[in-house]
């Protein structure tokens, strides 16, 4: 059956021609009651929005067949990312496509405000001729303080300076060095708005951003600030914004969004203000940027669906690593590790380490320990795991996982080793890949030996003395199952030795009870390895 891909806000035709061409079935859906979303979203493989719908937790739970969320655009404020993380729904967004457009639309709020366009625009057309009224402000030798200096706040300060400001930042994730290369002269926010003829907001909506602008920060600014937002509704307090109009601290600002879109009634008296320039959030509305948004998650859409790798993961980073075609036999290997280490354990596992040795690339790592982990919650949760889910349902579990490298590997070119603790018991399953594609376990625990790691098995301790091999096998033969092959880890004669038995056959549970009762023998594990 081919995958569905659901379509619930306008994008570029370049969308449905792309996923067509590939097989993909589109559900175009930009008119819907809340119940048809419903009934379209519970069939979607594939979901790409904008800004216009919200992806609640409640949708993503009906979503049994959704793999991937495509953003066609930045901002994925609208989509529920714990749930769809916590569900292992991919979320990808479109980062880059839409940046001129919304710096450039930035910039021309910029210039409304200075020369009061809109309203001078809409006074001539009410048949009047007020060139007194209108008199603006030059932004040349203007302070501009950009809030958030990433890709439209660089895009702007880009453009502003063309105008002749000076440019200060505010980002605590950018360095000063990264700032001097686009001219700006980064701050703390208190010197960026005490100093600041424009301030403009380019950062993303969350707990830290929420208010950024509020009246304390009005209070400060320089008499007679303009303030432009082109990010999102409410990192400018609205109501503060109003009355910073009203007491004429705040001599003009520039909106493109909201709070909330489209705008309710008690936002009215503030688009409405004579001294506010509004637009319906539509920075990102030019046919160059949704071209290029719309092309750039459908490639995404497309490879998350295909389990190609993804280039532009909100959540589950892991994705990305985890999709490259050279790293698909070591998570195997890692992912049947940690099944087998899970295995082991009496109890659950409190922590999970993965040790990667030898050629193993360092790059790998981190996707590694989330395969082990995947391996791990795959025989311990009740919900499908993958490797976008598998880190926060650890968390949630109470099951700490970690990485390290280490060139040094003894005899193996590649190993990896997974280690699994809980109190005072620890388990190590290490294993290594032959010849690209064959896997081995070569050590559980103390014990060196070689097995693959596939089907079920079979594990004990047992006193290494003659006879041990013949009573179990005799025990096995008698249920009527059928030994695949065997492996052995021996430290000396007389000192225990691990056993494992791959087996064709399910072992009865009176069959690995009847081994543990023999004498000599201790642990016995039945593993199955999907
Ligand atoms: N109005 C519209 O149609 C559009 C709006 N946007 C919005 O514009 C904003 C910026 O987009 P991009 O530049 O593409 O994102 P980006 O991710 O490239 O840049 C955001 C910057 O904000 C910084 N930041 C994060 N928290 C901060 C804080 N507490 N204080 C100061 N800086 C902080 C980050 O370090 C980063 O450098 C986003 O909210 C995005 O959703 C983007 C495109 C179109
Ligand atoms: O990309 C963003 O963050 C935007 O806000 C653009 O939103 P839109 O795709 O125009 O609904």
């Amino acid at each position: 059956m081919p995958h569905t891909v659901l379509i619930t806000d306008p994008v570029d035709p370049v969308c449905t021609d792309m996923l067509e061409n590939k097989g993909f079935e589109v559900d175009l859906l930009l008119e819907y009651d809340e119940e048809t979303l419903r009934e379209h979203v519970s069939s979607a493989n594939g979901w790409i929005v904008r800004s216009g719908t919200t992806v609640t937790a409640e949708l993503i739970e009906l979503a049994d067949n959704l793999e991937v969320i495509g953003r066609a655009g930045v901002g994925v404020d609208n989509i529920d990312l714990d749930a769809a993380t916590r569900k292992g729904v991919l979320v990808c967004n479109a980062p880059d496509g839409n940046t001129i457009s919304t710096a450039e639309h930035t910039t021309a709020m910029m210039q409304a405000l200075a020369r009061t366009i809109p309203q001078a625009n809409r006074s001539l057309l009410s048949g009047k001729w007020e060139r007194k009224k209108f008199s603006g402000s030059e932004l040349h030798s203007k302070t501009l303080g950009i809030v958030g200096v990433g890709k439209v706040g660089r895009a702007v300060a880009e453009r502003m300076q063309g105008f002749g400001m000076k440019l200060l930042g505010f980002d605590p994730l950018v360095s000063e060095e990264v700032a001097a290369r686009h001219d700006i002269e980064l701050v703390d926010l208190d010197t960026l708005i005490e100093n600041s003829d424009f301030i403009t907001i380019h950062t993303p909506m969350n707990e830290e951003t929420r208010g950024l602008l509020g009246t304390e920060a009005f209070e400060r600014c320089k008499d007679g600030v303009r303030v432009v937002n082109c990010a999102r509704g409410g990192i400018v307090d609205e109501m503060a914004l109003l009355d910073a109009l009203k007491a004429g601290k705040v001599a003009g600002a520039a909106l493109d969004v909201y709070s909330k879109e489209p705008p309710p009634e008690e936002l009215t008296e503030l688009i409405q203000h004579p001294n506010v320039v509004a637009t319906p959030h539509i920075a990102a509305t030019t046919g160059a940027a949704q071209e290029k948004v719309a092309q750039q998650i459908t490639e995404q859409v497309i490879n998350g669906l295909m389990g190609e790798p993804v280039m532009t993961p909100v959540n589950g980073m892991a994705i990305r690593m985890a999709a490259q075609p050279e790293v698909q036999t070591y998570l195997e290997l890692a992912d049947r590790l940690g099944q087998i280490a899970y295995q082991l354990m009496e109890g659950n596992a409190q922590s999970l380490t993965v040790k990667c040795r030898g050629e193993v690339p360092r790059r790998y790592a981190e996707v590694l320990s989330v395969a082990a982990l995947r391996g791990v919650l795959n025989q311990w949760a009740d919900e499908p795991v993958n490797f976008i889910n598998a880190p926060v349902l650890a968390e949630d579990m109470g099951l700490r996982f970690s990485e390290t490298r280490e060139a040094e590997h003894g005899s193996y070119t590649n190993l990896i080793e997974v280690e699994v603790k809980a109190g005072d018991e620890t388990h190590v399953v290490a294993g290594t890949i032959f010849h690209g594609t064959d896997l081995r376990i070569v050590r559980i625990d103390t014990y060196e030996l070689e097995a693959k790691p596939e089907g079920e098995m079979i594990l004990y301790r047992n006193v290494d003395r003659p006879g041990m091999l013949a009573t179990v096998g005799d025990l096995l033969a008698k249920a009527n199952v059928n030994i695949g092959a065997l492996a052995l880890g021996r430290k000396a004669r007389g000192e225990m030795a691990l056993t494992a038995v791959s087996v064709d056959d399910e072992v009865p549970a009176a069959v690995l009870e009847e081994i543990a009762s023999l004498d000599g023998v201790e642990d016995v594990r039945s593993v199955k390895i999907r």
